[in-house]
């Protein structure tokens, strides 16, 4: 059995006056548990739709995404939330800009509980947050009662990715979280999430337009077009393909959507 199973994922977005758009149309996807999915497509196509489904941020139309035996999309966000980590593409967003970088870490850890958050800010849970930071030699264990809207772009991506997987996720989706950041650091984040990830045997979800990071990085690449997979490049696929063949691909998908067909 799959470990993420969707079966006929659809949403439609009114926008008014009768005018409804496809977010996602009749999306299906079977992903394997420790699968790196990586998403690429056009402006438009559907991935962040896919993610916010699959998060329980809004709710389908039609059709069911299962984790193992249960059903998911019918449950409540805070529920669907304690499976599924998520960094965007802005540093700034899923963090609290003036709490310090262990408060960001204990709310992390307590995601979709009730626990009282204040009980969580001990010295040894602190101490355990300085060894679990130590690894990835960037220091960020010194900077743990900083407010975390002081660290700069790449420290904070680093800390929103600690705390997307602290909990060990069943689904991690990684919404562009290079995309913000300068070419050395957006390299350094990459290796650290290939890290995490590979330690951790997650699954995983990542929207990039970074097309040498999807074949550098992914299992599997889907290609999105107006709301659909279009294109599922497989393992034994990746290895031969460079990243001029991803953007010609996307490119041939939006020329049909112009309604010039371009030859192979
Ligand atoms: N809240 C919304 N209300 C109305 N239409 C929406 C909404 N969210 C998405 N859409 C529409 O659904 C379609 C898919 O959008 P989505 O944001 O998922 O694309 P995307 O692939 O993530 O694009 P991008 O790469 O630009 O972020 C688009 O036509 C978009 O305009």
């Amino acid at each position: 059995m799959a470990h993420i199973e969707l079966q006929g994922v659809t949403k439609r977005f009114n926008r008014g006056k009768g005018d409804l758009v496809s977010g996602l149309n009749d999306v299906n996807l079977s992903i394997e548990k420790g699968e790196v999915i990586g998403v690429i497509g056009t402006n438009g196509a559907g991935k962040s739709t896919l993610f916010n489904c699959l998060s329980g941020q809004i709710k389908l139309d039609e059709g069911q995404i299962y984790l193992g035996n249960h059903e998911i999309s019918s449950l409540k966000p805070m529920e669907i939330a304690r499976n599924i980590g998520r960094v965007f593409q802005d540093p700034r967003m899923g963090t609290a800009p003036r709490m310090t970088v262990f408060e960001n870490l204990m709310l992390a850890r307590k995601r979709g509980e009730n626990r009282l958050f204040g009980r969580s800010l001990t010295e040894r849970n602190y101490q355990e947050m300085v060894e679990y930071l130590k690894p990835f030699r960037l220091d960020l264990e010194k900077r743990l009662d900083v407010p975390i809207e002081n660290l700069s772009g790449g420290q904070r991506q680093t800390i929103s990715l600690v705390m997307a997987t602290l909990q060990q996720p069943e689904l991690l989706l990684l919404d562009e979280h290079t995309a913000a950041l300068d070419p050395r650091t957006a390299k350094q984040v990459m290796a650290m999430t290939q890290d995490i990830v590979k330690k951790l045997n997650l699954t995983t979800l990542m929207i990039t337009h970074h097309l040498q990071d999807a074949l550098t990085y992914s299992d599997r690449i889907i290609v999105m077009h107006q709301g659909q997979i279009s294109k599922i490049f497989t393992k034994d696929e990746i290895p031969k393909l460079t990243a001029a063949d991803l953007f010609s691909t996307i490119e041939h998908l939006s020329g049909f959507e112009n309604g010039v067909a371009i030859e192979d």
